[in-house]
């Protein structure tokens, strides 16, 4: 199936694109930019006769959002309700991807699965949100909306820049004491099994919203915890409230998301966030899995 990977500079998009069995063409931003006219993103799409999109793009600064509210609501609203069109034009396939930051108003306690009420906390949530639904109304039960949380892998060549294992590793280099917040708690998820995980839906023919993690849950603090054990860096490291570190937008306290649906459909739950970390860090020559 050949298929057009938009935002395929991104961490994700180019893991996407590695992955996908059959023909892919990537389109940068420049290529097909969601910002733009319906009809230049029809286009875009046009000249490559796809069977699929998948969208990787999003304005993704979740601070910045708090502030750039209509660019935010550009990309990832305005933009997919734009490609979802687009793509009814064309009679594509459409794939969307989104995120954990949906929730977070309501106090979930355990797993959240894809049936229960988003409430999001911060604006790059909401602008999220508003693509998630406004693709649903143009597409309906026809488009696969992903929910994944906490990407990290290698790197794309642009988008939000670094992630958070990258910043920890940067930080240990150039400072004694790491403050982490121990208050939200998440799946880091790795995206080259998000993306596998992708391809098992598209190919199930599956439609409407997935949730897709690594299996299990940490705080961020956590998460670094791990990361320190595995690469054997050893910098303090501290538990902090999300009060304490003062981001301008606030994250939900809890967002693990559950992968019950994707099971139900026959695909394997992904590995332990933990396993996926040690492979990843294997992966770009920081450790050794079993340390
Ligand atoms: N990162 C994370 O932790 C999480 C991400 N998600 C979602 O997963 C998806 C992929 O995220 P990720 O790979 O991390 O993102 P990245 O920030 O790595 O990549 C985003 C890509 O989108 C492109 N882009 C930005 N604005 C536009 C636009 N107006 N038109 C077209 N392309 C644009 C960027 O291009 P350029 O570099 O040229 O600006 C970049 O290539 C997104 O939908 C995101 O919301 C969900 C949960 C967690
Ligand atoms: C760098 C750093 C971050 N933090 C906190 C800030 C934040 O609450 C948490 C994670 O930081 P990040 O900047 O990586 O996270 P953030 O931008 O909130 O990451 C998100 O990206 C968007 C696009 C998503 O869709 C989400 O799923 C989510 O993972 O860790 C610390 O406590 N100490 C630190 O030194």
């Amino acid at each position: 199936m050949r298929a057009v990977v938009v935002g395929a500079g991104g961490q994700l998009g180019q893991e996407v694109c590695r992955h996908w069995p059959g023909e892919v063409i990537p389109l940068s931003k420049n290529q097909c930019d969601l910002s733009r006219e319906e009809s230049e993103i029809l286009q875009a799409l046009q000249l490559h006769q796809g069977e699929i999109c998948i969208n990787c793009a999003a304005y993704n600064f979740v601070d910045r959002a708090e502030w750039e509210v209509s660019a935010a609501f550009a990309v990832n609203a305005w933009g997919v309700q734009k490609l979802a069109a687009a793509c009814q034009k064309l009679q594509m396939r459409l794939v969307h991807i989104s995120t954990d930051y949906v929730f977070g108003l309501d106090h979930y306690t355990s797993p959240i699965g894809e049936e229960a009420a988003p409430g999001p906390v911060n604006i790059y949530g909401l602008s999220k949100l508003a693509g998630e639904y406004l693709a649903r109304q143009v597409l309906g039960e026809q488009v696969l909306i992903i929910r994944t949380c906490g990407l990290y892998g290698h790197r794309g060549s642009g988008g939000k820049g670094r992630h958070f294992v990258e910043t920890m590793l940067r930080l240990a280099q150039q400072k004694q004491t790491l403050r982490v917040v121990d208050d939200q708690i998440c799946t880091p998820s790795y995206t080259a099994d998000v993306a596998e995980a992708l391809i098992r839906l598209v190919e199930r023919r599956a439609g409407g919203i997935y949730h897709v993690v690594n299996s299990g849950s940490c705080s961020w603090y956590e998460f670094a915890q791990a990361i320190f054990r595995l690469t054997g860096l050893s910098p303090r490291l501290e538990a902090i409230r999300s009060a304490d570190y003062g981001a301008a937008a606030r994250r939900p306290h809890y967002s693990v998301l559950s992968t019950a649906k994707m099971q139900q459909l026959g695909l394997p739950p992904l590995r332990p966030w933990s396993e996926a970390l040690a492979a990843y860090l294997t992966e770009i020559g920081y450790a050794t899995a079993n340390r």
